[in-house]
């Protein structure tokens, strides 16, 4: 592949936030992902690219068991996060959902403004204690977005009212407000401009610094550009995973080499 920028590999090998092993999907009969082990490391990017209906989005959704709300679903495997089960009868999915945030496809603000907008997670997962403390976090985690300068005048303002890119920056700041440790990311450009783009690419860039980010993305140079890390699926299988720039200089599986050239997907 041409015109694609490899970023430097800075992740160390112990630095494992999420390990998942026999990790299977059924949508009813259908067998959606099978035999998924991939250990994602912390304080990176990994981005998650393959053909369309290979999987990718129902691996990123057991992450946060988001799974379980699609009730022909059927989650089988092992997915450990800091080491702690999260099917364990004692996670909670909400406070799990809290701690994994998730950006979707097309930017969702709720119908409130934008101040609330943020505002809400924190509210009801109780992080806060008085209004200051509230504004704080709203004010943060704009900031942390990238969108704090262009909303501050206009809080109160619909998060609905946004261009689209501004609104996926918003939906970021509602993830980070929580303060989670994993942010996961479900094609969060699809439905933007170019501009619009690179401005959540650049902002994911500054975002590994503080949480593990997953990524699933139909753009390679978008998987070449922002991650560290590439697993790439095919027919529900993970058949390669490795440092972002092994993956599209020097793959070793020739499925993995078909689809970064063109010839699948
Ligand atoms: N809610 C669902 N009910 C039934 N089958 C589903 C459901 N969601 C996904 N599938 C099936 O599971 C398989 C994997 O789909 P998934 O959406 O995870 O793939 P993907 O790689 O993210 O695709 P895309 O790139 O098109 O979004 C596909 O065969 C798909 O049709």
């Amino acid at each position: 592949m041409k015109d694609i920028l490899i970023p430097e590999l800075d992740v160390t090998a112990d630095s494992t936030k999420i390990s998942a092993r026999g990790v299977q999907v059924y949508y009813g009969e259908t067998h959606a992902i099978r035999d998924i082990d991939v250990d994602i490391p912390d304080k990176a990017v990994t981005a998650l690219i393959g053909p369309s209906g290979c999987g990718k989005s129902t691996f990123l959704r057991c992450l946060n068991r988001m799974n379980d709300t699609i009730t022909t679903a059927r989650v089988q495997g092992d997915i450990r996060i800091d080491g702690e089960e999260i099917h364990d009868p004692r996670i909670d999915p909400v406070q799990l959902r809290a701690k994994v945030g998730m950006v979707f496809q097309k930017p969702n603000p709720f119908p409130k403004s934008i101040r609330d907008n943020v505002a809400y997670g924190p509210k009801i997962h109780g992080l806060t204690r008085t209004r200051a403390e509230l504004d704080e976090v709203v004010e943060k985690s704009l900031r942390r977005a990238a969108l704090w300068d262009e909303v501050k005048d206009r809080l109160d303002a619909p998060g609905t009212g946004l261009s689209g890119g501004q609104q996926q920056r918003l939906c970021i700041a509602r993830a980070i407000a929580t303060s989670p440790q994993i942010l996961l990311m479900d094609e969060p450009c699809s439905a933007l401009d170019p501009i619009a783009t690179a401005q959540i690419e650049e902002l994911i860039d500054e975002l590994r610094a503080r949480f593990c980010v997953v990524i699933v993305t139909h753009s390679m140079q978008q998987a070449a550009r922002v991650s560290q890390r590439t697993a790439f699926f095919h027919l529900g299988s993970l058949v390669e995973y490795g440092e972002t720039g092994d993956i599209f200089t020097n793959p070793a599986d020739p499925r993995t080499e078909s689809y970064i050239t063109g010839r699948i997907g």
